[in-house]
């Protein structure tokens, strides 16, 4: 007998092995296999009976062991997994492997009997910047490091601070001997979430969230709802109350989250609502843990999975339902192969275990939008705010120079020839913005600043030639760091000290220009001394939950201003924020990627959502310098339909996603000239393949340079294929990976990229 077997390799095929007798189970289709490979062993999936005519003249190799008494895929993954490897256009096996813990795979790394790291501790606040001054006046390296740990909600690991950071240890060894900070040896919490206390009792429902969640309970199975509400409308109330009604019918289900690290709230909720039913599944998992939930949800043990992107994979026993929280965002896709949706597979998994799927948001995605609008996925809506809160009111300060204004006053720009670190907080924050924020600290309110970018400085620039510092290894600008003073690529982590002469001309000592989230901190804390700041962007990451352990300290009240990048803006929900300041929304504005208008929109609509979820109400002020771009206008009036009339016409002509389906081919090599060509070879293979059929099903546009030509030392170009119909592109893309070769030399590789979320 033989057997068709799924590897995990590269290849689009399938393997076929002999089935000797004395297998433990009878094979099932996924169950999972171990077969011989070469010189060693590779775990397999079990397809069903194999076909001889697939085996040449070598007798086919007989499968080693089949371990799982019950298949480790069930039917309905196995479906979706091919449906991925069809629509994605991967190997299965490569699909399958998302589809089980890493302790089902052989790719599990050893468990440490016990975790414990180094980790450095505020001991003592220093309220005022006077008193900072004295302690530290002949120690800066002492101030920025003690500052740095600050940043990070007060702790780190030390690995961090010494090795990432680059913190020499006799600095934080100062610190340890002036009493500032403590070190200790920490055993590594294995879940976070365990030691927490998922909240309190949900309110209860009103009549429109009533009306939401039985529309959705009656659904039939495998339909899909858009739940457009507005922000602060209760939506995961609706979500929660669903889920009751799915549990009640003994049923289980998914939920996903963007970031489980920056959505405590939303997961504490579930926990609250739902206890030990709730499997919360996230990164700071160990691979036993993550198999210990596993077993528990295949089992029915637990009925709900709580999770990112990968929980869709979650083997939840007897599905009903499947929410996906804040729908449009692009975390949701997988940036490597296989790059799937999280959103467009839990349609397909909910389709094949009769669930319902539930795509929440106060900002959809155009595609979800468009879909809704065709009859596709049913719309709901929740039009207002819960309990008679109303949505802020936003004010924009125009910050470009010369323009009239009546009754406020101008704030002037970062002056490109101001000496480093000169940069004022007239520059920065507008007089408005802060009188607003120094009322908040007077009230005991809290606000939250928005900056979406980080670093001290974006870029470093020749005052001469203009010329910007870039990586030697990516073709994207260098981003200047203070804290320790160094030039950082946020592609490949090259680091470099700062540039005093222009590396192309030598001229005149180079300029900072551009703002960063440590940056702003700083003159915050200049100009409000006595207030609590909290910096929340990608360089905290140092201890996995520094987010969390913000975020939880904003909701206990002890942080008056919280500062941060776009992750600040994920549905977190804190009644006593009242004002919300945009530092600057034009950033990401002008990338070249055809979703900048509809990131910029959500974001802006997203941040300024969360001013005013409380009795006190709240204000929004949104500094920009192009007030009048569609993006801005509409984030200010709330107006999502207004901003999706006038985004969709302009993705008519050229034609974008929703109008077409997209798939971006990315030819990457460390050659630049080999990359070129192969692009070219690719793109005129492709052409004359469309040119034999008749009409234009696909299009193919490019090859050009990515936008950001080099990461990581490899060359980048692309080319797009458009098609209205989605099979058209399948079947055109599938024959094009199948069959065109790619060169063994320069490390050149051609990648698809289906329905991507940025072209960059
Ligand atoms: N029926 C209700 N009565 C009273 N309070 C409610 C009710 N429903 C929800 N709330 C509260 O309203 C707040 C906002 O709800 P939630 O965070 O679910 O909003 P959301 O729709 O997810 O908003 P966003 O899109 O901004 O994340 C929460 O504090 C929640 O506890
Ligand atoms: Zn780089």
């Amino acid at each position: 007998m033989l057997a068709e077997v799924a590897l995990p390799l590269p290849l689009f095929r399938t393997f076929t092995y002999a089935v000797p007798e004395r297998l433990r189970h009878p094979l099932v289709p996924g169950s999972r296999v171990v077969v011989p490979l070469r010189t060693g062993k590779e775990v397999g999936i079990y397809l069903g009976p194999g076909d001889p005519r697939s085996l040449g003249s070598a007798a086919p190799k007989a499968i080693l062991d089949a371990p799982d008494a019950e298949p480790s895929v069930t039917p309905a993954l196995l479906a979706v997994c091919r449906w991925i490897a069809d629509y994605y256009i991967v190997p299965l096996g490569v699909a399958l492997r998302c589809a089980l813990p890493a302790l089902l795979t052989g790719a599990a790394a050893p468990e440490p009997a016990q975790r414990t790291r180094r980790v450095a501790t505020v001991r003592r606040h220093l309220e005022s910047l006077l008193h900072r001054e004295r302690i530290f006046g002949r120690a800066p390296q002492q101030r920025a490091l003690f500052e740095l740990l600050e940043s990070f909600g007060g702790r780190a690991a030390v690995d961090h601070l010494t090795e990432r950071m680059a913190f020499s240890p006799s600095v934080l060894k100062g610190l340890v001997a002036r009493g500032l900070v403590e070190v200790r040896d920490e055993i590594v919490a294995r879940d976070p979430f365990a030691s927490r206390a998922g909240s309190a009792t949900p309110p209860v429902p009103s009549a429109e969230q009533r009306a939401a969640v039985e529309a959705i309970a009656a659904g039939r199975g495998g339909e899909t709802f858009l739940l457009h509400g507005v922000t602060g409308s209760g939506k995961t109330l609706v979500y929660i109350e669903l889920l009751r009604q799915v549990l009640a019918r003994g049923r289980g289900a998914i939920v996903l989250v963007p970031e489980i690290a920056l959505t405590p709230q939303t997961v504490d909720r579930f926990r609250g609502a739902f206890g030990d039913q709730v499997a919360v599944l996230h990164s700071a998992l160990s691979d036993g843990e993550r198999y210990d939930a596993w077993l528990a949800l295949r089992r029915g043990e637990k009925r709900i999975a709580v999770g990112a992107r990968s929980a869709i994979f979650a083997p939840v026993a007897d599905l009903g339902a499947v929410v996906v929280d804040e729908e449009h965002e692009s975390s949701y896709k997988q940036g490597e192969s296989p790059r799937y949706h999280a959103r467009e597979v839990a349609i397909v998994r909910a389709r094949a275990e009769g669930a319902v799927v539930v795509l929440g948001s106060a900002t959809p995605s155009l595609e979800s939008w468009t879909n809704a609008a065709s009859g596709k996925y049913r719309l709901l809506t929740l039009p207002e705010r819960v309990g008679g809160a109303r949505l802020p009111a936003v004010d924009v300060i125009d910050l470009r120079v010369g323009i009239p204004r009546s009754t406020l006053d101008a704030p002037r720009l970062p002056d490109p020839s101001v000496e480093r670190g000169a940069l004022t907080v007239e520059g920065v924050l507008s007089r408005e913005l802060q009188l607003a924020l120094a009322d908040r600290i007077e009230k005991g309110e809290q606000s939250i600043l928005l900056l979406n970018r980080r670093g001290y400085a974006a870029y470093v620039q020749c005052n001469n030639c203009g010329d910007v510092a870039t990586c030697p290894n990516c073709s994207i600008a260098l981003t200047y760091h203070r804290t320790p003073e160094q030039l950082v690529c946020h592609y490949c982590l090259h680091t470099e000290p700062p540039r005093v002469k222009c590396a192309r001309c030598g001229g005149p000592t180079l300029r900072q220009r551009g703002l960063g989230t440590q940056q702003v901190e700083r003159i915050l804390a200049e100009r409000f001394p006595a207030a609590r700041i909290a910096r929340m962007d990608v360089d905290t990451t140092g201890a996995k939950w520094a987010h969390t352990e913000i975020l939880d300290r904003v909701a206990r009240g002890e942080v008056d201003i919280l500062l941060g990048t776009q992750m600040i803006a994920k549905g977190l929900d804190f009644p006593n924020v009242t004002l919300v300041g945009v530092i600057d929304a034009d950033t990401g504005i002008n990338l070249p990627d055809f979703r900048a208008s509809e990131r910029c929109f959500q974001l802006l609509s997203q941040v300024a959502g969360r001013a005013g979820r409380g009795p006190k109400g709240g204000r929004v002020l949104i500094q920009t310098r192009v007030p009048t771009h569609h993006a801005v206008r509409c984030a200010v009036r709330h107006d999502y339909g207004a901003f999706v009339g006038e985004e969709l016409p302009s993705r008519m002509a050229p034609a974008y996603p929703p109008a077409v389906r997209l798939a971006n081919v990315v030819i990457s090599g460390t050659d630049e000239t080999a990359t070129a060509e192969l692009a070219q070879k690719a793109a005129t293979w492709v052409e004359r393949l469309l040119a034999r059929a008749p009409g234009d099903a696909v299009r193919l546009v490019g090859p050009a340079p990515c936008p950001v030509e080099r990461i990581k030392q490899r060359w980048r170009w692309h080319f797009l294929l458009k098609a209205e119909r989605p099979a058209e592109l399948t079947r055109v893309a599938r024959y094009f990976l199948e069959r065109f070769a790619v060169p063994k030399r320069a490390g050149l590789r051609v990648a698809l990229d289906r329905d991507p979320v940025a072209l960059l």
